[in-house]
């Protein structure tokens, strides 16, 4: 089984207008609400490749319980940890440019900790956790080395996307796949990535560092993909980006979900381009007739 795990979901309300002028009123275009959080994107596009999965994490109050109606879906089972606190609201603002305010998030008891950690303890070796997203402020930061701990003890293996130390901490357990974009890359590695040698030479050192598989997301300009023996490039696919959240979560489903059915990792990362770019020129994760439209445009060159 494949497990999501979205410590801070959010309700995502994305609002348009033609220009944002701070200091006043503005009147927004139009207004939707979708359902957020990395993990829960990555379950929600595996949905779409009709890939069994069940989604963990942390919900609660009326936002909480909207989340969890949007979220029907005979592929993804809701398994939450069910808290006090109302889940967080991320406000998008799309107009000349795009703004976005993620919230805090609620905080979470050591109760409710302790009930989410549990579900660990069912974990076998056939299982693999997909750990994605910002970490409630409130919650103690080390809560994603404490879940490594447990994964690593049942024998099941894991997905990673996280930043920062979070993420250099996890390169050692070995991840079965990291995903961080450019801006991501250059803040692990303290470096400024100014060139395309730079960017080989850094995303090469996520596989130095323990990672099985790494992809490096380049929005508009393509991604590539690093494994122990070779190197990948997707070519950038031309389109009508919509709504781009999303699109690095959809991405990793798209490997994730192919590479365990198929251990082939070039169709994989074909999937992963596929998924990514049609979330970034859909509104919503895309749907499974937008990845195979998409999927006939995707070029990958050995580099
Ligand atoms: N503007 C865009 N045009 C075409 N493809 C895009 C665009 N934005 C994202 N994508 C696709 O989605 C993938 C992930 O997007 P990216 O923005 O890099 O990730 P993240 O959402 O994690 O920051 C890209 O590698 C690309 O395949
Ligand atoms: O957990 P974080 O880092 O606050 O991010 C949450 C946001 O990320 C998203 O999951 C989108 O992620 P990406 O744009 O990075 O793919 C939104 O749905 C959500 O609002």
């Amino acid at each position: 089984m494949i497990y999501t795990v979205t410590l801070n979901p959010s309700l995502d309300f994305i609002t348009r207008l033609e220009t944002l002028t701070l200091g006043e009123t503005n009147r927004a275009d139009s207004e939707t609400i979708f359902p957020g959080g990395k993990g829960i994107n990555v379950s929600r596009l595996l949905g779409q490749l009709a890939i069994d999965n069940t989604a963990w994490g942390f919900l609660g109050g009326f936002t909480g319980q909207h989340l969890q109606n949007t979220l029907r879906d005979t592929h993804l089972t809701q398994d939450f940890t069910q808290i006090a606190g109302n889940t967080r609201i991320n406000l998008k603002i799309k107009a000349t440019n795009e703004t976005e305010i993620n919230a805090t998030g609620p905080a979470i008891t050591a109760q409710e900790l302790a009930i989410f950690f549990q579900k660990f303890d069912c974990l076998t070796h056939d299982d693999v956790v997909v750990l994605s997203g910002s970490v409630p402020k409130r919650l103690d930061s080390h809560v994603y080395q404490q879940m490594l701990h447990k994964i690593q003890l049942c024998g099941a293996r894991f997905v990673i996307d996280t930043t920062g130390q979070q993420l250099k901490t996890a390169l050692a357990d070995r991840p079965l796949l990291v995903k961080p974009n450019r801006r991501e890359l250059a803040q692990l590695y303290d470096t400024d990535l100014a060139t395309q040698a730079d960017l080989l030479r850094w995303g090469r050192q996520l596989i130095v560092d323990g990672a099985q598989h790494a992809i490096v997301s380049l929005a508009g300009e393509g991604a590539l993909l690093f494994t122990q023996q070779t190197q990948y490039f997707a070519k950038p696919i031309k389109g009508q980006v919509q709504n781009s959240a999303g699109a690095g979560d959809s991405m990793i489903a798209g490997f994730i979900g192919t590479w365990l059915q198929s251990e082939d990792v070039l169709e994989s990362f074909k999937i992963a381009v596929a998924s990514g770019t049609a979330t970034a020129f859909s509104n919503d994760i895309a749907t499974k007739q937008k990845i195979e439209e998409i999927y006939q445009q995707v070029i990958i060159t050995t580099i």
